[in-house]
């Protein structure tokens, strides 16, 4: 891993001094980082200047770290416009890597957002997910982003993540949306399955996600939160439903179709839908200020 006091040396090199100590971080998924546009005295630092940064290579992800002040009480803020994940080929460290970088400048909340497809026919596209829980199938088999020697004596060997999404701070977000009037149903509550990519799930795979507990899906956010958690800050999880993961109850049977055709009968094709980035860059444009004005309304809270 790179040095991270050379990074946060870097990093406040290039600031202001009301900007060097943020107090929460913020991360924004795809689509998301329209945040940006509400952050007053904002600076931003390319990811590539940033000693131990990847760079962002997904399309609806900038590849900025910005400073600046959030809300009407002006919280000192550090926003990742844009995000590293391992489909991308980072290696894990790499990941969550800027979350270390948060730690280490201070911060002591952490609100991560994202664009995931829902596996829960009662959260529609649209719908924002305050993630209670996460299934993560590649912390169980060795994408595990603290595989390796501790960090340092202070790092846990063994950390517990039965209260990894803070309590509080979802308790937060529904007094933000009553706050903001939101109605009831743009808000749910959920299981976050984190899957490596960059293939969309098969329906098979989306089915089995579904039978294990999992609300959403989404291919990001649970190696930030387990960092998170490793460096001792409280996390909140935003997912916000993009589209719908395709689990048709049984197969389509191409046998019973065809014969259906040789004895003349009429066949009736089931319609296919088939996601795509664009979907889940255009949903995420549509509720970009939702999320924005929920994310300042936590941050109003918090502070
Ligand atoms: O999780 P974020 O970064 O919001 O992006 C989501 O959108 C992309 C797929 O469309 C994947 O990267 C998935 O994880
Ligand atoms: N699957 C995985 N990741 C995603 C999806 C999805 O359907 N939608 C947005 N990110």
């Amino acid at each position: 891993m790179a040095d991270l006091t050379a990074t946060t040396d870097f990093i406040r090199s290039q600031l202001p001094s009301e900007l060097q100590h943020p107090r929460i971080g913020i991360v924004c998924g795809s689509g998301l980082s329209g945040l940006a546009a509400v952050i007053h005295n904002i600076q931003k630092i390319p990811y590539e200047s940033i000693p131990g940064f990847g760079t962002s290579t997904v399309q609806g992800h900038h590849s900025e770290l910005a400073f600046g002040l959030l809300g009407k009480n002006n919280v000192p803020v550090v926003v990742m416009l844009g995000r590293f994940h391992f489909y991308e080929g980072h290696p894990i460290s790499t990941v969550v890597y800027p979350i270390r970088v948060m730690a280490k400048l201070g911060v002591k909340e952490v609100i991560i957002t994202n664009a995931a497809g829902s596996l829960n026919p009662d959260i529609p596209v649209g719908t924002i997910v305050v993630v209670h829980d996460h299934l993560a199938l590649p912390n169980l088999v060795g994408t595990n982003p603290l595989l390796g020697p501790l960090l340092s004596p202070n790092h846990r060997r063994f950390l517990p993540l039965s209260d990894a999404y803070s309590s509080s701070l979802r308790r937060l977000v529904f007094r933000a949306a009553h706050q903001l009037s939101l109605e009831k149903s743009a808000l749910a509550e959920g299981t976050y399955a984190w899957v490596c990519g960059p293939t969309y799930e098969s329906p098979a795979e989306g089915r089995f996600l579904r039978h294990a507990g999992a609300d959403v899906v989404g291919m990001s956010t649970v190696p930030e939160v387990v960092a998170a958690r490793d460096e001792g800050m409280e996390v909140m999880v935003l997912s916000l439903v993009t589209n719908f993961v395709v689990i048709p109850p049984s197969y389509w049977s191409i046998r019973e179709e065809v014969e259906a055709e040789l004895a003349g009968k009429p066949v009736v094709l089931p319609t296919s839908q088939i996601v795509s980035h664009e979907e889940v860059l255009a949903i995420g444009k549509e509720k970009a200020e939702v999320m924005k004005s929920l994310v300042q309304g936590v941050v109003e809270l918090l502070a």
